[in-house]
């Protein structure tokens, strides 16, 4: 079982429910462009396929990467080909989402048969899964009278605030034009807030709110005809939020249809997935398929803690290029790298399973919106937030299984691959760079190529100025394989 340091508090209470501003009208596109800032993922206010970014050299456009039949993003079929209703249709054109990825190519079809087939289905990190199951859910939904409309009838469980949040943007986005759709958002309330009803048509959440807001009957589960886990093999292995999703799922109707997706699924929670998803139509990876070429993975030796931290500040400058999530071992660490890093005048902030609700939303919004661009933070983050303008992520330490809350010196390696996927999304060029100070670290960072089947190259910290040169170059290409495929 890997055990993270960081859980998401579970037992909240509080329902924050988003309500669409008129239900008569679709949502205004500046409204929609709005709401990704302050909460939703940020691509789809500029949307995937349009990036706006004029200071980089645009190597390889989109559409190559997707009419590589190699690629991840590859797809024949166009959205109309998958027999969505055309308002649907219309929400993914406001996002920019003009084909596919294989991995909502294979999924759609599957996920929108009938009679409905539960799904386990496995993508590398960034290629859309969230649209997958979200076109499935809105297809699904009878908004046909304002009773279905205020009653659950999908129900997506994520591990932390911040992804749920995320998922009720995209929502947002995608259903804007589907007349009564309201989502609810079900996560840890602060402490003096009173929980307000799921009137709602979806409910995004974590699973111990969730569990308690069904028990208080805060929320009806008894109209839900689809449950989707998000970062499944997460949810269903880590200590606590494991119980809370079979607790939940046992307070729902058995006939639900039943939707697991994960960028990886070791193989101990694979088995117990399929028991969780029984008779389920499967999409899977090989773990060699599973790092995405436009992540380019590097290291830097570091002597002692303290030359970690002074690699760090040395490379600040480039990490406000664009955005960089650095992620360490524990909370404490985050507190106080970020407090060093202020009180010598840079910029960063700092996120957390020590701190709570609203408190936590502001870090993230800001940090969504540019505002903040270097997030220091745990393993909290390490799975599904979607910010498009990172460019780099640096595993200050590298992550690490725990055994019965004891270090154990072997890699972890999904979360590994979940905290470079912050990066390099949907087919941009990022750069992770490593840490390793000690013979561990170093003997975990080889176990880890030799896993994945990927070479990390090092960074030589002699000249400062060569590595920036060639830092900020990898960084500068935003479509993936750019360089590679061009220079050789
Ligand atoms: N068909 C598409 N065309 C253009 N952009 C897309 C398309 N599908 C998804 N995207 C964008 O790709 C980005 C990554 O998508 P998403 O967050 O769903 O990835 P994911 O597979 O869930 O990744 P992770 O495993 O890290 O959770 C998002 O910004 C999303 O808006």
């Amino acid at each position: 079982m890997s055990e993270n340091p960081e859980t998401t508090p579970a037992g909240g209470s509080l329902a924050d429910r988003v309500t669409k501003p008129d239900e008569s009208k679709p949502t205004d596109s500046s409204n929609v462009s709005a709401a990704p800032k302050e909460d939703g993922a940020s691509a789809p206010a500029k949307g995937s396929a349009d990036l706006e970014e004029p200071d980089y050299t645009v190597a390889v456009k989109l559409s190559d990467l997707q009419a590589d039949p190699n690629n991840p993003l590859f797809s024949v079929k166009s959205f109309e080909d998958l027999g969505l209703d055309a308002r649907i249709l219309k929400g993914l054109s406001t996002m920019n989402f003009r084909k596919p990825s294989k991995v909502q190519e294979r999924a759609l079809p599957l996920l929108m048969s009938n009679p409905p087939k539960n799904l386990v289905g496995q993508s590398q990190s960034g290629t859309g899964k969230t649209a997958a199951f979200v076109l499935n859910i809105l297809s699904r939904l009878d908004l046909s009278t304002e009773q279905l409309q205020m009653t659950p009838q999908a129900l997506i469980l994520a591990p932390t605030r911040e992804l749920a949040r995320q998922i009720v943007g995209v929502i947002q986005i995608m259903g804007q034009f589907l007349e009564g759709l309201v989502i609810g958002t079900a996560v840890p309330a602060d402490s003096n807030a009173r929980p307000s009803k799921m009137d709602c048509s979806v409910v995004v959440g974590t699973p111990g709110t969730v569990q308690d807001m069904i028990k208080k009957r805060i929320m009806n589960p008894t109209g839900l005809k689809v449950l989707v886990l998000d970062e499944a093999d997460n949810m269903l292995d880590q200590q606590g939020l494991g119980d809370q999703c079979i607790r939940a799922k046992a307070m729902i109707p058995r006939t639900v249809q039943i939707v697991l997706f994960s960028a990886t699924f070791p193989a101990h929670v694979y088995r117990y997935a399929n028991k969780f998803a029984p008779a389920a139509n499967e999409i899977t990876l090989q773990h060699e398929e599973l790092t995405v070429d436009g992540i380019k993975q590097l290291y830097m030796d570091c002597n002692t803690d303290e030359e970690k931290y002074q690699n760090l500040v040395q490379l600040y400058g480039l990490l406000t290029v664009g955005s960089s999530i650095i992620f360490v071992r524990t909370r404490a660490s985050a507190v106080e790298i970020e407090k060093r890093m202020v009180a010598e005048g840079h910029t960063v902030a700092s996120l957390t399973g020590g701190v709570e609700g609203s408190q936590r939303d502001a870090v993230i919004d800001s940090f969504r919106s540019g505002e903040a661009k270097v997030l220091i933070t745990t393993n909290v983050l390490a799975r599904g937030i979607d910010v498009s303008t990172v460019s780099l992520v640096v595993n200050y330490d590298i992550p690490e299984e725990y055994s019965s809350g004891q270090r154990t010196n072997t890699p972890d390696y999904q979360t590994y691959l979940h905290r470079i996927g912050r990066t390099g999304r949907f087919g941009r060029i990022g750069v992770a760079i490593s840490f390793v100070s000690n013979r561990n670290e170093w003997e975990m960072l080889r176990k880890i190529q030799e896993h994945f089947q990927c070479v990390i190259d090092r960074i030589d910290t002699s000249d400062w100025d060569e590595v920036e040169d060639m830092i900020k170059k990898t960084i500068k290409n935003t479509r993936a394989q750019a360089d590679f495929v061009k220079s050789n």
